[in-house]
């Protein structure tokens, strides 16, 4: 599906699907037909409307777009630049998450932007194949592939008048993201419009295996020398002992692989040398030569910081590593790194020790926003037995409550959105044989809970659409900002379900109780700049244990790596000029409550409302940056605009 069916044909196969429920062999292509038997298997109806097609409010798009806010990093400039280049053409570009969710859109012609709307194309919208037909997105995300869906393919009569190509988004271990689309008035059809919506994908996915990779071991590849370095590389992640542990794209198509290669690879396999011949040749350009008469591969090799410190010890790791944090470099064990001196945090996590291989007993990680509950769960994780398996993290509270159900328990073929055609497995069954982590789970929906209550009880799990059940084993970790029981006695959460998660709650303390700021400061400046001996002056020091610290360690997190990157050259001592007027002379009342507090009332929530409306607005309506820089996290922002 990457050339549209030629009109005449299109509106014969059209007819025939009309009049007979199928169409002759070889009309129209193979994957056309096989979308529209799934639209027909959805129960649509080509001349009708979608009926029941769910759209996120506001607020739930909002918190979308916050979970995947790494992916919308990206995507924004991406989609800005796509924008330019098809200027003037009576087009959209579109970005969707992985169940075809609208997340964002970029364009300036007004005209095409309203007869879009009208048809449902636009943020908010559900475009998969369920609710909306063949569509470029919903049928990109069901094939995994790049298609175009011109004008009569698309399976709605109504959504005739667009011509659309999408690519799929996929991140750096080959789960899909989502989809970009360039979707336009199908008389400006252009050929090279697929080609412009695949380039967008694979600069995004460039940047998301960046983010991920570029301190550790990575191979830059292309089949030109001068391509090495630029957003068209294949990029390929390894582990000390050899495992491809990530790949892009490109890297998958130029090494032949597929993306459930990553993580069953090895890179002898895949390029026939090893860890060790690989750093031999050194960090400049090497040509591979190609088999019988192919071309050569060009590669360079990235060692990054990991091999940088001990570039050919031997390493016995028996599996590649699937879940990878700072602290797993650190000579103890990522729980024991979380000790930096405060008595009330020892004792925490002295209790967590003891149940670290006692992975039948829920964990209940409560504390305001930033306190590091999800940091805990990771230290958890890495630091047990399950330390191989997966961390599957869900944050309940940034998906709409249409999406959550199939998201942690997964769907069969048909069942749901059609984001992938054999179905999804859900985070739950990811999750089996490691840690299942539901962050914000007092904003899980009361239907949802009875659902979750079910599997803890029963171990297994049944997807959507009425699947075998299948047994599953996982550590659970729940974490959340509200103070639980107050929900139950409210009547928004389950008693019995919360009595099933709280094996142990596990209170994180806020910042400004916390004893250890002399250390944690230190830590932070040390992880900004490892070779440096950097730190604060006295006067910094003395701010920040005057401060409240509302949005707690994720605030003096940002506070001190702002510090940091406005050192000079050869400049070590942070001082207080560096510091953010926000900590240098924040009025208390000024400063937002932390997140676990009661709701503010009356004139202090008008003040706080039109102070993050105030700094929303500075930013540009970018929702991350206005939490950084008020020093709140994400979720708080929100919950003080909803009131
Ligand atoms: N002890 C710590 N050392 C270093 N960084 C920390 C520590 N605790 C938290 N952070 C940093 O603060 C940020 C917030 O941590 P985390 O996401 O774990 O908090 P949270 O309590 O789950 O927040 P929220 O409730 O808003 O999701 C992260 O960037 C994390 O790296």
């Amino acid at each position: 599906m990457s050339a549209p069916t030629p009109p005449e044909r299109i509106r014969l196969a059209r007819r025939q699907w009309l009049d007979t429920g199928t169409v002759a062999s070889g009309l129209i292509a193979g994957p056309l037909q096989a979308s529209w038997a799934r639209c027909r298997d959805f129960g649509l109806a080509p001349e009708g409307r979608p009926q029941g097609a769910p759209h996120a409010s506001a607020a739930q798009l909002a918190r979308a777009l916050e979970h995947r806010h790494a992916l919308m990093a990206h995507a924004r400039p991406v989609m800005a630049f796509l924008n330019q280049q098809v200027q003037g053409s009576d087009s959209l570009v579109l970005l969707a998450d992985a169940h075809g969710l609208l997340l964002h859109a970029a364009g300036d012609d007004a005209h095409f932007a309203d007869r879009a709307a009208r048809v449902a194309l636009r943020p908010g919208a559900v475009w998969s194949e369920q609710w909306r037909g063949t569509n470029a997105i919903g049928t990109a995300l069901a094939e995994g592939a790049p298609v175009v869906v011109h004008a009569g393919e698309h399976y709605l009569a109504r959504n005739g008048f667009l011509t659309c190509a999408a690519a799929p988004i996929a991140d750096p271990a080959g789960t899909l993201l989502g989809v970009l689309d360039i979707s336009g008035d199908r008389r400006g059809y252009h050929r090279h419009t697929l080609a412009l919506a695949r380039s967008g994908a694979r600069m995004i996915e460039h940047q998301l295996f960046l983010d991920r990779f570029r301190a550790g071991l990575h191979l830059r590849l292309h089949a030109q020398v001068e391509g090495l370095g630029t957003v068209t590389e294949g990029l390929l992640a390894l582990s000390e002992d050899g495992w491809v542990t990530g790949a892009n794209t490109a890297a998958l198509e130029l090494l032949g692989l597929t993306r459930p290669d990553i993580g069953a690879a090895t890179v002898e396999r895949v390029l026939g040398l090893d860890v060790r011949a690989l750093l031999s040749l050194g960090t400049a350009p090497r040509a591979l030569p190609g088999g019988a008469g192919a071309a050569p591969l060009w590669l360079q090799l990235e060692p990054g910081q990991t091999l940088r410190r001990s570039p050919l010890a031997p390493v016995a790791r028996p599996a590649p590593v699937r879940c990878t944090t700072d602290a797993a470099w650190r000579p103890q064990d990522a729980l024991s790194a979380l000790d930096t001196g405060d008595a009330a945090l020892r004792a925490l996590l002295a209790r967590t020790r003891k149940l670290l291989e006692k992975p039948a007993i829920p964990l209940l990680l409560q504390g305001e926003s930033g306190t590091g509950k999800e940091l805990l769960a990771k230290a958890i994780h890495t630091s047990s037995a399950r330390r191989d398996k997966l961390f599957v993290a869900v944050n309940c509270a940034a998906l709409p409550e249409t999406l959550i159900e199939a998201e942690l328990f997964g769907y069969c073929p048909g069942a749901f959105t059609g984001a992938n055609r054999h179905g999804a497995p859900g985070r739950i069954r990811e999750a089996h044989g490691g840690t299942l982590f539901l962050d914000e789970i007092g904003d899980m929906p009361l239907a949802m809970q009875a659902r979750l209550l079910r599997v803890l009880q029963d171990r297994q799990v049944t997807p959507l659409g009425g699947g075998a059940a299948v047994a599953v084993d996982f550590r659970l970790i729940c974490a959340t900002h509200h103070r639980l029981k107050d929900e139950v006695a409210a009547g928004r959460f389950r008693e019995d379900l919360y009595y099933r998660l709280n094996g142990l709650t596990l209170s994180l303390p806020p910042l400004r109780e916390r004893s250890d700021l002399d250390e944690l400061v230190a830590r932070l400046l040390k992880a900004e700049a490892p070779e440096r001996a950097l730190r604060v002056d006295d006067e910094v020091m003395g701010l920040f244990s005057r401060y409240r610290w509302p949005g707690n360690v994720r605030q003096l997190a940002n506070v001190v790596r702002t510090g940091v990157a406005l050192l000079d050259d050869g400049e070590d001592v942070v001082t207080a000029a560096l510091v953010g007027d926000e900590v240098r002379d924040a009025p208390e009342a000024a400063s937002l409550e932390p997140a676990s507090a009661a709701p503010l009332s009356g004139e202090l929530r008008q003040l706080a409302e039109a102070h993050i409306r105030e700094m929303l607005a500075a930013v540009g309506g970018n929702v991350s940056e206005a939490a950084r820089r008020l020093g709140v996290s994400r979720n708080t922002l929100y919950r003080r605009l909803r009131g």
